[in-house]
Formats: C-alpha cells, sequence, structure tokens
C-alpha cells in the first residue's frame, strides 16, 4: 500500500483513504470516550461550533482542549475522561489540531482517527477495505509532531504486514516536545497521566471512522472483527 504522511495544511481534499492521527491527545481521548461508552463523537470546527450543536442538541457533551471554557463539559486529556460516565452520550470534541485535521479529510471514501492506543485496529480496517494508497494526516506543529510522525511509521510497518517492535515508536512519541509539555505543566486541562495513557499501543481493539451524517461530522468505534468493513467502505 502507498503511503504518504502529510501535515493539515497539504491536504488538498484528494484523499481518498485517511488517517489522521492525533496522540497527543484529540485521538487518545476519543478512543477513552467510547471505551467509557460514548455512542459518537460529533468534531466542531471551533468553540462557537461547539457551543452551537450543543445548544441545538440538549444531553450532548461539549469537550475541548486547553483552559476551561464556560458551556464545555469535558477536557481533551485522557487521564480526566477515564473515570467518566459517559453511556450513550454524544461529545462534541474541539481540539487545536486533531479535530481540525479529521475535518479537512471528513469526505473522504475512508476516513479513520487514529492513535497509538488503536493502532493494530486501525491497520486492521485499513487491510480489510483493500485500499491501494493511504494518506497519514500528522496533525501536530502542521506535520512535524514527533508523536504523530511515529504513529504514521509505526501504521505504515503493520499495512505492510510487518510485525514492528512498538518500543522505538512509543520512545520517540514520549520523549517528544507534546510530551515534555503535558509532563512539565505546561499544557491547561492535562492530567498526570495523559502522556502514559497515549502511549499504550492497542490500548483498544476498535477503529474510529469519521465520515458525515447530516452535515455533521461523526466519529463512531468500528469493531474489527471478520467483515468490519463493509463493501461499502471499500476504497477500491
Ligand atoms: O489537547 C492537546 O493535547 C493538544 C493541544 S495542547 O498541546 O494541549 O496545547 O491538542 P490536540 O488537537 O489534541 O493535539
Ligand atoms: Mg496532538
Amino acid at each position: 500500500m502507498d503511503a504518504r504522511v502529510v501535515g493539515i495544511p497539504e491536504v488538498d481534499g484528494t484523499e481518498r483513504v485517511a488517517v489522521v492521527i492525533d496522540v497527543m491527545r484529540a485521538f487518545t481521548t476519543a478512543a477513552w470516550a467510547f471505551h467509557r461508552g460514548a455512542d459518537k463523537i460529533v468534531l466542531a470546527a471551533d468553540q462557537d461550533e461547539a457551543l452551537a450543536i450543543k445548544a441545538g442538541h440538549p444531553g450532548w457533551l461539549a469537550l475541548k482542549d486547553g483552559a476551561p471554557v464556560s458551556g464545555f463539559d469535558l477536557v481533551n486529556s485522557p487521564g480526566l475522561l477515564r473515570d467518566a460516565d459517559l453511556a450513550g452520550r454524544t461529545v462534541i470534541q474541539r481540539t487545536t489540531a486533531g479535530t481540525v485535521g479529521a475535518l479537512a479529510v471528513v469526505e473522504a471514501t475512508l476516513a479513520l482517527c487514529a492513535s497509538f492506543v488503536v493502532a493494530g485496529a486501525t491497520a486492521r480496517v485499513l487491510r480489510n477495505a483493500g485500499a491501494d494508497a493511504v494518506t497519514f494526516v500528522a496533525t501536530g506543529e502542521d506535520g512535524r509532531a514527533a508523536e504523530d510522525l511515529a504513529c504514521a511509521e509505526y501504521l505504515d510497518r503493520l499495512l505492510a504486514g510487518e510485525r514492528p517492535d512498538p518500543g522505538p515508536y512509543v520512545h520517540r512519541a514520549g520523549n517528544s516536545p507534546a510530551a515534555h509539555a503535558l509532563r512539565a505543566g505546561r499544557r491547561r486541562g492535562a492530567h498526570p497521566t495523559d502522556v502514559g495513557l497515549c502511549l499504550e499501543v492497542d490500548r483498544f481493539d476498535f477503529a474510529m471512522k469519521v465520515g458525515l451524517e447530516e452535515d455533521l461530522a461523526v466519529v463512531r468505534p468500528l469493531r474489527t472483527g471478520p467483515g468490519a468493513v463493509s463493501a461499502a467502505h471499500r476504497a477500491r
């Protein structure tokens, strides 16, 4: 499978199969939200849109990164989400990079949101889809975030049918500027366990597919059992 790695500025709308990567922390957080029972995640382009979607959908929860803002219920932190009861809830997610990247490719034939915690499942969905080319969108630092690039390279090796030792990739991510900033407490809306939780390879057995539903960008978990990716998703 041909693979290319781009930053958000290079996304041009021609991507047919795209994997949007945000290890720290949007798509680790999203995976934890599904693990804690969330039904779906709706992506918002900015804070105002997140609050407008919430106003139109009583009971939906708004999540953002950074400092708290009135009207938001949850924080883009896996450590702060790991004990939340989200059973059956819809979460509206707005972050600095990950959700921006996912919105940029939401109309692709197949668009997945990925991080280390769903790496194996993401690779299985891509292989099942039979795609011949994939674009990895490393969302952090306009495509230079070490943790996202390490995850992209790990996924690429999985797609090649290899069984790489995740250690070196996790080590690179754990020594990234984003990891250091989180550990040093330089990020608002964080928890001391965030970095460790972002580095748990294959913590979950589902992938996360994003697509348009009634003009909203909706992320849903995609179980990777036999036949999990229907012909409709095949990106040949
Ligand atoms: O929430 C995050 O980890 C980052 C923003 S920052 O690094 O905390 O300032 O956003 P994301 O879109 O999850 O990379
Ligand atoms: Mg990030």
